[in-house]
């Protein structure tokens, strides 16, 4: 058995629809969402100066029977694929109809996974810098860690933009509830 952290935005197209319909794809595997944020594009603008617009952002705990970490990528990608997500090879951070991270993995022993392989990092590389990740975690494990960097409630804390961004709906928008 292994869980994982999956962090979801979508800035492009119907926002809520994408994420709902990728926390329905997850079913089973899913223990808990937290709220949906709305939050600012991290990563800059395009290199034609076009600036990305604003995320809609939530973080799910999931669990799988498997213990392989690269299921969790192949889900993840999975889900992008559904959500109609295209790459743009000029602009990294191009606006996207879903975009879905593994942010940890733990181990059946509840040890976190690690990996340095750049087509799975474990721990996410840039999770502890990303406010749209921190910010909707914390409500799901209000003692959560990151491993290698320390509390998440400790990183919001840290963060202005994540200690400032307000759950725009309750948890229950992105419920499996019919
Ligand atoms: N923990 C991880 N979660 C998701 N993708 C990862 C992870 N570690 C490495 N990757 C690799 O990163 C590559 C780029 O993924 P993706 O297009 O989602 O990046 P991005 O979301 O634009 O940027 P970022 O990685 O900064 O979130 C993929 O090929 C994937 O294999
Ligand atoms: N606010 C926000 N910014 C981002 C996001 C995201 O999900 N939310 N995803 C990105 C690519 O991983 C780049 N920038």
């Amino acid at each position: 058995m292994s869980r994982a952290v999956l962090s979801l935005g979508s800035n492009l197209g119907d926002r809520a629809a994408s994420l709902r319909t990728a926390v329905a794809a997850l079913g089973d595997h899913v223990i808990a969402v937290s709220g949906v944020y709305e939050t600012p594009p991290w990563g800059g603008p395009g290199p034609d100066g076009r600036e990305s617009p604003p995320y809609l952002n939530a973080v799910v705990l999931a669990v799988d029977d498997g213990d392989d970490p690269y299921a969790w990528l192949a889900r993840a990608r999975e889900l992008e694929r559904a959500a109609g997500r295209e790459r743009d090879p000029s602009w990294q951070y191009a606006p996207r109809t879903l975009d879905v991270d593994v942010i940890t993995v733990w181990a059946d022993d509840g040890t976190p996974v690690r990996s340095e392989d750049p087509d799975l990092v474990l721990p996410h590389p840039r999770a502890h810098q990303r406010a749209f990740v921190l910010r909707p975690w914390l409500d799901i494990q209000p003692y959560a860690q990151l491993p290698g960097r320390g509390w998440v409630y400790d990183l919001v804390r840290a963060d202005p933009v994540a200690a400032d961004l307000t759950n725009l709906r309750p948890c229950a928008d992105l419920s499996l509830e019919p």
